[in-house]
């Protein structure tokens, strides 16, 4: 390929970054102004004008999906392989070489990674043994501690303890440590500090790889951590050089250690250079003012413009929803609208703060057949936790559910090891029994012991008293005693740190979802439990798109980062959402989520949607929330509210669980209660319940064909029949 051809398609200042001469540089700049295109065109440039071999280049992304991309990107610009080039997460990099050097390493060459809940099923032993209290001290806490000690470069024995909690801490840190050495495992965090002190301690091998690597490049920089900060720099502390690329106004992993501070840092140690990208290739002009008018509002920024060539288009929307099916359902109709003008649904993305916000969005686009994919994320009713909960719950509806017996006999942990399993697995096998006949026959026939007798015949009893209770309960309380009641609750709350916060309310969402559950008609089931129970099992197994398969694109704003989607949906912008309540409680947090919207609204090419709703049903609980404070930093003339004009009027009942409903709403629908009415679509059917008022009223009808519906009143086009 001709040198000039490299070249192409960049304006001044990326060719400036792509043909610079061999040095360290930070290439710092905004949203879309081209950072990770530039990236690639300097690693194609190093190949083809420098004679960099593939083996002399080390590029980090920040996901393994965005390594893939980049290894493509390279290749189709080049026309040629490039197999030999070192390109992945901090993670998969170093994991690679402790691979390679597993016994400089000190670990045997089958060495294993620990996930997250095995790492705290190994701390829940050690626990024991040292006689400590997990209620006292959770398991999940021990290793948010353990993880970000090491985070920050630090074994036990660099650390001095400040108090008694701390060195308690310390001590299950060191047995943690050790435990793991024995057995050949390591954990996350693990991975990158073996790594960098192995790297350290062997001289030659550190050599070895600063002079293969003559070419290092790193993507989103700016949120990097201390120990990746430390490795990257032992790592290129040689003759190699180093391109970074960053955005100050994108760090938004600071809650997980990562320090912006690390951009500045890099400039004193690496001596480098700087060069600032201007233009942005990606959104329209008004996504473009709209967001840099939002981050302005931070303060001890960097500091850079961007400006665009390309079209004012169209003025971000804003939605104030009724509620979070309205906005799921607004969402919806704008994405099919724009399936019929001819576009693609994976061109649309659907971003959200918290993941326990999908699910009502799932069910609206299952409802209307519309394929989705979540990314870098779990499906609702596949998370772990959820899982779990539902277990129970099959359990109690059906004891010959042996996998939901296996799921929850011993979580939460209840003393219940390898051991007593495999007797009862042993039993059951002989006699031809489910599990939980099994488990019982083994406690009469006294084939354990105390101890572990005592754990099951408590078990035995948590789900028949659960069963009695749920007797006489509503879905929704069904799902929250057991919840309560199974000890899940606990373990989860347990659980610090973000993601444990993140199953608790996804907890909360399970009994929210339980509410709004509705019996199909045309099935029978014995009871709502067991419709609920096939519903998710049927829900869960459908409906996710295939890789190549055109399907909505939905994920968090955390996820989002560095994508881009012709049309974005930003929902949930209001206040204790989104910023979260939490940002309120920790100094700096509130700017990390402007941070976060700036990188939500940066994500969209030609058109944004961002909606709030003023009752939002999550967590279990129905709360009012005004409209985020980040809406109102936007400029007026970006933006157009979108409201549903009708000239219906009238306080608004906003309560939609609220199960009276008076005279008066119905007779401002038009429509009377238990009159009969037509849809074009669904046919023939019996007004049930009116909620809401104008534009924001909504009409339960029965359809005899379809079942039960709530409908937009001013949309759903019903006639008196
Ligand atoms: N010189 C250019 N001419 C035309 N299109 C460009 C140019 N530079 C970048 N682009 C396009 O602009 C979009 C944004 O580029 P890119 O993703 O590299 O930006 P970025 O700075 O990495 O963004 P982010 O900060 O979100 O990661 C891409 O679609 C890219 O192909
Ligand atoms: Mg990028």
């Amino acid at each position: 390929m001709d040198v000039s051809e490299l070249l192409d398609g960049l304006n001044d200042k990326q060719r400036e970054a792509v043909a610079a001469p061999l040095s360290n540089m930070l290439i710092l700049a905004g949203a879309g102004s081209g950072k990770t295109r530039v990236l690639v065109h300097r690693i194609a440039w190093l190949m083809q004008v420098e004679h960099a071999s593939p083996y002399s280049i080390f590029a980090v992304t920040f996901t393994n999906k965005a390594a893939k991309e980049m290894r493509t990107r390279v290749e189709e610009t080049l026309q040629s392989p490039v197999g030999g080039m070192w390109i992945g997460t901090f993670h998969g990099l170093s994991h690679r070489i402790l691979r390679a050097h597993h016994r400089e390493a000190n670990l045997p060459e089958s060495f294993q990674i620990l996930d997250s809940d095995d790492q705290q099923r190994m701390i829940r032993r050690l626990l024991k043994a040292m006689n400590i209290d997990e209620k006292k001290w959770p398991a999940k806490q021990l290793s948010w501690y353990i993880s970000a000690r090491k985070d920050e470069g630090l074994r036990p024995k660099d650390i001095q303890a400040y108090d008694a909690t701390e060195q308690l801490m310390l001590n299950v840190y060191t047995a943690y440590q050790e435990a793991c050495d024995r057995a050949g495992l390591v954990d996350f965090a693990e991975i990158l500090l073996r790594c960098y002190e192995l790297l350290q301690q062997q001289p030659t091998l550190l050599r070895h790889y600063q002079q293969r690597f003559r070419h290092m490049l790193v993507d989103e920089f700016q949120d990097t951590n201390s120990i990746q900060y430390q490795w990257l720099r032992l790592l290129a502390g040689g003759e190699n050089n180093i391109m970074i690329v960053g955005d100050d106004d994108q760090s938004i992993y600071g809650w997980r250690g990562a320090k912006i501070e690390n951009i500045k840092r890099f400039l004193q140690d690496f001596d480098a250079d700087t060069i600032r990208l201007e233009q942005n290739y990606r959104s329209t002009a008004t996504i473009l003012k709209a967001s840099n008018a939002l981050i302005q509002n931070n303060s001890e920024r960097m500091g850079k413009s961007l400006w665009t060539e390309g079209n004012q288009g169209e003025p971000i929307s804003i939605y104030a929803a009724f509620n979070e099916l309205d906005e799921a359902r607004f969402t919806i109709g704008k994405i099919k609208s724009w399936l019929q003008d001819g576009n693609a649904l994976t061109d649309c993305a659907i971003l959200y703060r918290n993941n326990a916000q999908s699910r009502v969005l799932e069910e609206a686009l299952l409802q209307e057949g519309l394929k989705y994919r979540i990314y870098g994320g779990m499906r609702f009713f596949e998370r772990q936790e959820i899982k779990d909960a539902l277990s129970y719950l099959r359990l109690i509806s059906n004891r010959n559910d042996d996998a939901a017996f296996e799921r929850v006999i011993n979580t939460p942990a209840r003393g219940i090891g390898d051991k007593t399993l495999s007797h009862i697995r042993d039993c059951a096998r002989n006699e031809s029994l489910p599990l939980w006949y099994a488990a019982k026959a083994v406690i009469e026939q006294q084939h354990l012991a105390g101890r572990a007798a005592t754990a099951v015949t408590r078990f035995i009893e948590l789900v028949e008293q659960l069963d009695e209770k749920l007797v006489e309960l509503e879905l929704a309380e069904q799902a929250k005693t057991t919840i309560e009641h199974s000890g899940l609750l606990a373990m989860y709350q347990a659980e610090k740190g973000e993601k444990g916060r993140a199953r608790v309310e996804n907890l909360e969402e399970l009994i929210n979802a339980c509410g709004q559950f509705e019996l199909p008609v045309e099935e029978e089931f014995s009871s709502p439990l067991q419709g609920f129970l096939a519903y998710t099992s049927l829900e869960s197994g459908e409906g996710q798109a295939d890789e190549h398969e055109d399907a909505v694109q939905m994920m968090t704003l955390h996820s989002a980062k560095g994508l881009e989607f012709p049309l974005v949906f930003m929902v949930g912008v209001e206040e204790g959402m989104f910023p979260s309540q939490q940002s309120h409680e920790e100094s700096g947090r509130l700017e990390e989520e402007r941070r976060l919207c700036y990188v939500g609204m940066t994500r969209a090419m030609q058109k944004l949607y961002i909606s709030h709703a003023e009752s939002r049903r999550l967590y279990g609980q129905e709360k009012y929330h005004s409209p985020s404070r980040f809406l109102r930093e936007l400029p007026e003339e970006c933006i157009e509210e979108i409201r549903i004009k009708t000239q219906v009027s009238r306080p608004a009942s906003t309560n939609r669980f609220s199960a009276s409903v008076s005279h008066a709403a119905f007779e401002d629908s038009g429509f009377n209660l238990s009159q009969r009415v037509l849809h074009p679509k669904f046919g023939a059917g019996t007004v049930l319940n009116y909620e809401g008022s104008g534009a924001q009223s909504r009409i339960q009808v029965n359809f005899d064909d379809v079942g039960t519906k709530w409908l937009v009143t001013a949309y759903a086009r019903l006639q008196a029949i």
